[in-house]
């Protein structure tokens, strides 16, 4: 089966996104990524464009080992030296020159004829092919040119030495069969053809990005271009990860293989994510947030039951870790009751409808249920565990040239005692936390603490949420209040009781109709 090529312009087209400017320590970064992605080609800047970008050009070929490093360069002499200039010691150095092909850019921004395109397009690959030993050459706009006139500047450059040549959809305006009319057309008719690689190189103004690489690829294209995350100037580029995931989805229809290292495009597409501020859609195809989590019950409910019913690829082959089950709105009982017994609880069939009927009460008011929703929940249904220890006052002591202390008094509920104490913290939270320690008598290890605004404004309430572990046990406490250290006591104690109900069972009698915890 023949392979397919993969060129990544993440740092060159990919910097074209409006407020995207990538230091030469991220770009050089991101190269690495994208080397272990497996990217037979990089192109780590344009040149010519500035100083910094020269340098980054540089870094990047420094360091990347195994792709290829390109530079973009205009079909004249000063770019092309500067892109020699930049690559002059890399490994696997190469050149993208373009130049524009079609009436409009022809007639507007070049102000060039027709002849004097051809002239200077091989001029310009015979000037690179001197300098580099792997050339590309780019027709601009290619995919509103003339298809006699691309034929012409095809069987130019070729002759010229052009390794590759590159016709892109450079506006984002064509359909996939009309994109892939264009490489057949110059197969069946340009000249020496047969010499170069073809690529494909699209752009996602009308959303057609990815469909028309692929069309390319039906036509026997054997590279493909883009960025990742399909980020890129104005509506963005293919998405390399949604064309090496279609690609290899759908093998048997493309007939073509994919020689990247799949497992790393999560990280690839976090890491660029990242770095350029620009952030994954979650519902972006392949790497957005949703892209494997399940929402709807009987989508749920198939997948549990075999997750073929709804997956069409496996999230262990992008790198993530697991499908996500999202329990909300739209969820079923299988899928709930699949949650609680993964939190360790257990049930009859009639608790688990009670429950369930809570659970959707809950949905109505909340978008997604957390695991913390859902200790609320068991507990609630049968009553909220005995409080052995009662917060009654809070005292707090900070500064910020300081060291934060508190000073907590709580009533032991089995005897009535008031127990006072106090300790100090990194911080003001810290410092409660280790007084309620003291006052308890317990050793915890506080596992996850979250602060949530409920509501908005000055005085909006505060819900914290911690998570404790005592050797093998864990328990969840919810506290709010309108000021957070107060909210943080009242979660950390309720949590401290849970604790202590969990490790040594209830002091009264826990009816047996109680689900067991975790
Ligand atoms: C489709 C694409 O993505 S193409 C790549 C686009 N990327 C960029 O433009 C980013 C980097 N660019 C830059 O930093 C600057 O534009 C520079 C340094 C390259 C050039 O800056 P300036 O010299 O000030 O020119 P400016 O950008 O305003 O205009 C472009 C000039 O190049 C000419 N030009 C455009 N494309 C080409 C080409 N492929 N080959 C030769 N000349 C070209 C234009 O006709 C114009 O020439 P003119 O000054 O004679 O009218
Ligand atoms: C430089 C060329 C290849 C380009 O990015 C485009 O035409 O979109
Ligand atoms: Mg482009």
């Amino acid at each position: 089966m023949r392979s397919v090529h993969f060129f990544d312009t993440t740092l060159r087209d990919g910097e074209q996104s409006p407020g995207v400017n990538l230091s030469t320590e991220e770009k050089v970064a991101i190269a690495l990524q994208l080397e272990r992605l497996g990217i037979d080609v990089i192109e780590a800047g344009f040149a010519a464009s500035s100083r910094g970008d020269g340098e980054s050009i540089r870094q990047v070929a420094r360091a990347v080992r195994t792709s290829t490093v390109v530079s973009l360069a205009r079909a004249v002499e000063k770019d092309i030296d500067r892109a020699y200039e930049a690559l002059k010691d890399a490994e696997s150095p190469g050149i993208h020159v373009f130049l524009a092909t079609s009436p409009i850019h022809r007639k507007y921004k070049l102000n060039m004829s027709r002849d004097e395109v051809l002239d200077q397009a091989e001029a310009a690959v015979r000037r690179a092919r001197k300098y580099f030993p792997w050339v590309e050459f780019s027709c601009e706009d290619g995919g509103r040119t003339e298809k006699d006139f691309l034929c012409r500047v095809a069987e130019r450059v070729i002759e010229a030495g052009a390794d590759v040549l590159n016709i892109p959809d450079t506006v984002g305006y064509l359909t996939p069969v009309e994109y892939g009319e264009i490489f057949r057309y110059l197969k069946q008719n340009a000249r020496g053809i047969e010499k170069v690689r073809l690529s494909a190189h699209c752009h996602d103004d009308l959303g057609m990005a990815t469909s028309n690489t692929l069309a390319a690829v039906e036509t026997g294209v054997e590279q493909v271009e883009g960025t990742i995350n399909g980020i890129g100037e104005r509506a963005g580029n293919a998405a390399l990860e949604e064309v090496a995931m279609a690609l290899a989805t759908r093998e048997s229809f493309y007939q073509a293989a994919v020689n990247l290292n799949l497992k790393e495009i999560t990280k690839t597409s976090r890491m660029v994510s990242k770095m350029t501020g620009m952030f994954v859609p979650g519902n972006k195809a392949v790497v957005g947030a949703n892209a494997f989590a399940h929402e709807a019950g009987i989508h749920q409910d198939g997948m549990l039951k075999n997750s073929a019913t709804y997956e069409i690829m496996r999230p262990e082959t992008v790198g993530l870790t697991d499908t996500r089950l999202v329990l909300g709105k739209h969820s079923g009982r299988h899928a709930f009751r699949d949650k609680l017994v993964g939190m360790g609880y257990s049930f009859t069939d009639h608790q688990l409808n009670e429950l369930f009927v809570r659970f959707k009460e809950l949905t109505d008011r909340k978008k997604t249920v957390e695991d913390e929703d859902l200790v609320s929940l068991v507990e609630e249904k049968w009553g909220e565990p005995e409080e052995t220890f009662a917060l009654d006052s809070i005292h707090l002591s900070y500064g910020n040239r300081s060291v934060p202390a508190a000073s907590l008094r709580l009533r032991d509920t089995r005897n009535g005692r008031m127990l006072e104490e106090a300790a100090c913290g990194n911080g003001s939270v810290d410092a409660i936390f280790r007084a309620v320690d003291r006052v308890t008598g317990e050793g915890m290890e506080l596992e996850d603490y979250k602060i949530v605004s409920v509501t908005h404004g000055k005085d909006a309430l505060g819900e914290v949420y911690v998570q404790l572990r005592q050797g093998e046990y864990t328990a969840q406490g919810r506290g709010v209040s309108t000021d957070v250290l107060e909210a943080s006591a009242r979660a950390y104690i309720k949590a401290v009781n849970r604790m202590m109900i969990r490790r040594d069972g209830s002091r009264e009698s826990r009816s047996s109709e109680v689900p067991v915890g975790s």
